[in-house]
Order: structure tokens, then C-alpha cells, then sequence
């Protein structure tokens, strides 16, 4: 379903990553782990396509990536329901069950509120509900339990796996343990030798 093939990734005209390569097929996720700064959200930027590559490959079905980083990508002016009303609109999936988002990520007595009114751990239960209405197959998710308190966590851990079960996929940056059955794949000894790779260094991507 996602196929990298020896990737290199860059941050700020450096390469961070090199040599990355995996398979993430239907129904499994991937953990990836590694130190602070070592690449994760670089990576996993490329394979949302939010920027290039230096070298490799990343193949996956068109429009199968649900991307949630940390910034949520929240309408702060719109409500609950809005917010997911609309999302499943831009991923042209408007018939998307909206409220089964809401109670999956139990925001039912939120649904009205205006997100600038949330918490972070509320605000990131809303993000993640977005998820579920995009309909898309391959989740890549960048440190998604930040700010939620421990039975958001185990909230959140269920949708994955139902999302697994139901036949996606999903590729997780995180520090903790979800308790989902996955593979890890530790980022560490693909650590790029420090070579600036001022070439193909592009000022958008900072
Ligand atoms: N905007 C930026 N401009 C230049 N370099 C950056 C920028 N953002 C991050 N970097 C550098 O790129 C490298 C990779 O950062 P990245 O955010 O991908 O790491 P990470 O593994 O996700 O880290 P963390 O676990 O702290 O979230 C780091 O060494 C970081 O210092």
C-alpha cells in the first residue's frame, strides 16, 4: 500500500534521513521511532507529499494519504461539526459519517463549540476525528497523542485499530507506547552522514 524505496529526506538544505526503506501493507501500521530532531516529521512530510524528496522513491495508491500533523488543521472560527463537515468536504467525501467521527473521538457534548473554545487535547481529539471523515486508506500521523490524556490515548488507539481492521493502514511517529499491534522501525541507524546537499536545498520547504 505505501512503498518507500531507499529514501533521503533534507530540513533546511541538510539531509537528516538516508536510505529509508519499507513497506506498509493494508491492514498494518508502523511505528517510527528515533531521537529528537533525527527526522520523523521530515519524512513523514515527504510522504505526504507536503515536500520532495532528495532521493528514493515513496509509491502509494493517488489520494489514499490522510496526513494529521501538529499543526491540526482546524478552522478555529468553525465548530465541531463544521470543522468535520468541512473537511469531509475537501476530501470530496461529503456523505461522510460525520457523527460517527464525533463519537468516536467523543466530542459529543462539543459539537457546538467553536474550536478557538477547545483545549489541546480537545482541539487534538477534533483533528483526529478528521481522520475518519477523509476516507482515506494510508494515515500518517505525526506524534498524534500529543496533549491527550490517558483514555484519549486508549480512544484513539481503538479508532487505529478498527481503521487497521477495517483494511487501512496507518504510519506513526510517537514517543509512547499506543499498545496497537505494529511494527517498529527505528529511524537511527538512517541518521545521514552531515553533508549540506545545498543543490537541491528549496527555501519553501523551511
Ligand atoms: N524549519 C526548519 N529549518 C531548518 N531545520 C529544521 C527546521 N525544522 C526542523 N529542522 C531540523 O531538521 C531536523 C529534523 O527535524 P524533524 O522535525 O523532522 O525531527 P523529528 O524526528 O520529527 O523530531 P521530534 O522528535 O523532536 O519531533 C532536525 O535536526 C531539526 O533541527
Amino acid at each position: 500500500m505505501l512503498e518507500l524505496n531507499d529514501v533521503a529526506v533534507a530540513r533546511g538544505g541538510i539531509t537528516v534521513l538516508e536510505g529509508v526503506s519499507f513497506h506498509l501493507a493494508a491492514g498494518n501500521a508502523l511505528i517510527l521511532r528515533g531521537e529528537n530532531g533525527i527526522g520523523k516529521t521530515t519524512l513523514l512530510r515527504a510522504i505526504a507529499g507536503l515536500q520532495p524528496t532528495v532521493n528514493g522513491t515513496i509509491q502509494a495508491p493517488e489520494e489514499s494519504i490522510a496526513f494529521a500533523s501538529h499543526a491540526d488543521g482546524i478552522k478555529a472560527q468553525l465548530t465541531v461539526r463544521e470543522n468535520l463537515e468541512f473537511w469531509a468536504e475537501v476530501y470530496g467525501n461529503a456523505s461522510s459519517d460525520v457523527d460517527a467521527a464525533i463519537q468516536a473521538m467523543n466530542l459529543m457534548e462539543l459539537t457546538d463549540r467553536p474550536a478557538a473554545q477547545m483545549s489541546a487535547g480537545q482541539k487534538r481529539r477534533l483533528g483526529l476525528g478528521r481522520l475518519l471523515v477523509t476516507a482515506r486508506l494510508i494515515w500518517v500521523l505525526d506524534e498524534p497523542t500529543v496533549s491527550l490524556d490517558r483514555a484519549s490515548v486508549a480512544l484513539f488507539s481503538d479508532v487505529v485499530r478498527a481503521h487497521l481492521a477495517g483494511g487501512g493502514a496507518a504510519l506513526i511517529a510517537t514517543h509512547i507506547d499506543l499498545g496497537i499491534e505494529a511494527e517498529t522501525l527505528d529511524l537511527t541507524p538512517f541518521k545521514a552522514k552531515a553533508d549540506v546537499t545545498a543543490d537541491t536545498f528549496d527555501g519553501d520547504y523551511w
